[in-house]
């Protein structure tokens, strides 16, 4: 099986910093493989390198079969949610959904059906800015989704809003995990591994890929450890 996304010995390094020091993981297809650290660990970062928004500094990243530094092609099958907001604030929802079924070729019936899917009727004529944050998670992915991509990349996707909003936003992506889509998500609530077949734990520049349960094993470890570390200072 051919993976969707192959790094090997990735180098990045803002300014001085070096953040990654040549990281090397897959993701096959099917997979939902969630990129977990704490703040300021490189999450956003490498999730913007392999969506082609970030220039990396050296090694080799193939995302659906293309080497990302010689061709943007793999950009057609892609589907991107980023961490801060990323939609055209000052139009409607259906004025977003328009606009990027344009630059994305999408057809009527797509746009349809993503007001259908993401229960985006009643929100047509309002301003962006205006959304709740579960109705903007929940258009953002429909954008995301207009051009039925074979790859999703999702920056912390699940955010502390309404249950309506996260069942839908969970249900659509186990359907398109379903129906073959492989996914990446940043995120940085422990409690996520539930949704995922893979965690990469960045820390100090290096990724180590676990089993959710041992991601989540591994977290809680740490956190005991902290704790008794905490309280032998006050002994
Ligand atoms: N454009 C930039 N200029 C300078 N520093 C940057 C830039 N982008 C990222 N950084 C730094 O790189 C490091 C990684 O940032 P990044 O946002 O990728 O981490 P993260 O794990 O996603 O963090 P968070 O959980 O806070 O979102 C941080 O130290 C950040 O300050």
């Amino acid at each position: 099986m051919e993976p969707v996304i192959k790094v090997s010995n990735l180098v990045q390094k803002i300014g001085r910093q070096i953040l990654f020091n040549g990281l090397s993981f897959e993701v096959l297809p099917g997979e939902s493989f969630g990129v977990f650290g704490l703040r300021g660990a490189g999450k956003t970062t490498l999730l913007h390198i392999l969506a082609g928004v970030d220039r990396f500094k050296s090694g080799q990243v193939e995302v659906l079969g293309y080497n990302i530094k010689k061709s943007e092609k793999f950009k057609r099958d892609l589907g991107l949610v980023t961490q801060e907001k990323s939609l055209f604030l000052d139009m409607t929802v259906v004025e977003n959904l328009d606009f990027m079924a344009a630059l994305k070729k999408s057809s009527r019936s797509d746009v349809y059906q993503m007001i259908e899917r993401y229960a985006l009727k009643d929100l047509l004529a309002e301003p962006v800015i205006l959304l709740a944050m579960g109705s903007f998670q929940r258009l953002s992915l429909a954008c995301a989704m207009l051009n039925r991509p074979k790859l999703l990349i999702a920056d912390e996707i699940i955010k502390d809003f309404d249950l309506y909003s996260r069942n839908l936003i969970l249900r659509e992506l186990r359907q398109f995990q379903a129906e073959g889509g492989t996914c990446v998500f940043g995120f940085s609530n422990i409690d996520f591994c539930e949704q995922l077949s893979k965690v990469g734990w960045l820390e100090n520049g290096k990724l180590k890929v676990y089993e959710p349960e041992s991601a989540r094993a591994e977290w809680h470890r740490q956190i005991k450890l902290y704790a008794e570390q905490s309280d032998s200072h006050y002994v």
